[in-house]
């Protein structure tokens, strides 16, 4: 199997040592094949976050072993997980994470900065995927002042200005109603199509029964099986 993403004996434990110690996860080992679409679902407070976190190399394990396309990722220091994010992560975040007082074109080429790429090569790459996810028109417009399904297409836009190949995705219809949901439904489907490997938390029930997911796992307390 060609898995691009595998978990070894994982486990993640915040505040180790202290009063405050939470076992987030517990012995995880996952394999995830590349080009496909999973979801781990399950409730709150169960670890899918933290799940996505590592898989991000935006924490380290406690203990035990991340590796995502060939590389070793549990362990990288801080600059190279910033390269390793830069070239392989799109993360679309349940509150957008976008920053709020600059504009929509702003926002897109954040991921890119800093950078020694030309202004105008920013903006060319810029508007391609701010025309795929229909924002283009609003790219001067500062990000508070746009709506719900806006913001959401802005983060979409973002995550995917370096055209990465893995798209992890927390709670990415949190914040949508049902028309929105759809619409995102509809670009993850043209991303899978496109050959992304595509990871979302959810606990959302609509993404359960669709066609695009390749396989489900159940977070609890911790622990991860594929059902
Ligand atoms: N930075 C942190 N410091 C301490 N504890 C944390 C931290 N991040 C998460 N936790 C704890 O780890 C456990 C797993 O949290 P996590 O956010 O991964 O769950 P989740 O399944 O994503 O939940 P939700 O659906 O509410 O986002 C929880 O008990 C949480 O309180």
């Amino acid at each position: 199997m060609s898995a691009i993403i595998s978990l070894e004996k994982v486990s993640k434990i915040y505040n180790l040592g202290t009063a405050k110690e939470v076992v987030a996860l517990k012995d995880v080992s996952l394999q995830i094949k590349r080009s496909s679409l999973v979801l781990l679902m399950g409730p709150s407070g169960s670890g899918k976050s933290t799940l996505l976190s590592l898989i991000a190399a935006l924490t380290r394990p406690t203990s035990g072993k991340v590796v995502v396309d060939g590389q070793t990722i549990s362990k990288l220091p801080d600059r190279f997980a910033a390269v390793y994010r830069r070239e392989k992560i799109g993360f679309i975040f349940q509150k957008f994470n976008l920053l709020e007082d600059l504009t929509v074109f702003e926002n897109v080429i954040v991921p890119l900065i800093p950078t020694p790429t030309p202004l105008k090569e920013l903006e060319l790459m810029a508007s391609a995927v701010m025309e795929r996810f229909a924002i283009a028109h609003k790219k001067d417009m500062v990000v508070r002042k746009l709506s719900g399904g806006e913001q959401q297409r802005c983060a979409i836009a973002r995550a995917l200005i370096d055209n990465p190949p893995i798209i992890l995705a927390d709670e990415p219809t949190a914040n949508l109603d049902s028309a929105l949901t759809e619409q995102f439904l509809q670009i993850l489907g043209q991303l899978k199509q496109e050959g992304k490997t595509i990871v979302i938390a959810t606990h959302d029930p609509r993404f359960a029964d669709l066609e695009i997911v390749d396989e489900i796992y159940e977070v609890r307390e911790g622990n991860v099986f594929l059902s």
